[in-house]
């Protein structure tokens, strides 16, 4: 369970160019929750992720993460319980890396340092079998490098590798943004399954109302750094999408 409380974050505090980002956030968000945040440009949705990351820390307020306070802990302590994709597909993978080694990494993503896995072929298999459940077809191209994938493919793999270690928290930026429409399908679908799966507490931030409307089972909107809408189970399953469209008109 992610507990957000008092959340604000000022920028530039005191100068001309100060914003008041996020500006008093209260927020329970309960294990297995898939939360979808809408808003416009600039209404803090991605500070809001930040803050829960660790990459950026609060001007005031806590959060905490299975009731452990986390709100000044750095980003790469708190990857034992949370893996972050972002929009740009570069970023989940490296590049240079086999698929396989990829996910021989993020095998050990929160293990010590010095810690390596060898690549036996019980991995191979575990690692193929994961991979053929996207249906690309890319379990029989585990030599292949990542920087030869398409962006689609490497952010689906990216989705795949965050669950390879200890993973409680999923937080998706944009995920499927760069994405042409049948490859944004498939990761979003892949998004949807593994915190099923894996029942895993997830925030998806997002501008598409169509992935808004088919994923998550609460959603809030933010505006000027508030939550200005706040609907979950029945009520979101109940939501048109017209409606939706109707919070930004
Ligand atoms: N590092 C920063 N320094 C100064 N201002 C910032 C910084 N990061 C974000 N902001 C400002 O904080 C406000 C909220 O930005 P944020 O990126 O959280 O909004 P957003 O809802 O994610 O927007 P978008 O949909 O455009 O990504 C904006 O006015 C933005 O310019």
């Amino acid at each position: 369970m992610i507990n957000i409380t008092n959340l604000y974050k000022v920028f530039n505090p005191g100068r001309p160019n100060v914003v008041n980002a996020v500006n008093g956030v209260n927020l329970e968000i309960k294990t297995g929750e898939f939360l979808v945040i809408v808003g416009a440009n600039g209404s803090g949705k991605t500070t809001m992720l930040d803050m829960v990351a660790g990459s950026v820390l609060p001007t005031t307020g806590s959060i905490s993460i299975d009731d452990e306070d986390v709100t000044r802990l750095a980003d790469y302590r708190r990857s034992k319980w949370i893996a972050r994709v972002f929009q740009n597909p570069s970023s989940g993978t490296a590049s240079d890396l086999s698929i396989l080694d990829n996910f021989r990494l993020a095998a050990i993503r929160t293990k010590p340092k010095g810690l390596s896995i060898g690549v036996n072929d019980t991995f191979k298999n575990q690692v193929k079998e994961k991979i053929s459940t996207l249906g690309l077809g890319l379990e029989n191209k585990i030599t292949q490098q990542m920087g030869t994938l398409s962006g689609g493919q490497r952010q689906a793999l990216t989705l795949l590798m965050s669950v390879m270690d200890s993973c409680k928290v999923l937080l998706l930026d944009e995920p499927a943004a760069a994405l042409d429409p049948r490859s944004a399908d498939i990761v979003m679908r892949t998004a949807d399954e593994l915190i099923k799966d894996y029942r895993l507490t997830a925030i998806l931030v997002t501008h598409s109302l169509k992935d808004a409307y088919n994923y998550g089972s609460r959603i809030i909107m933010m505006g000027e750094g508030q939550i200005q809408k706040d609907l979950e189970g029945e009520s979101k399953q109940a939501l048109k999408q017209n409606d939706l469209f109707a919070w930004f008109s």
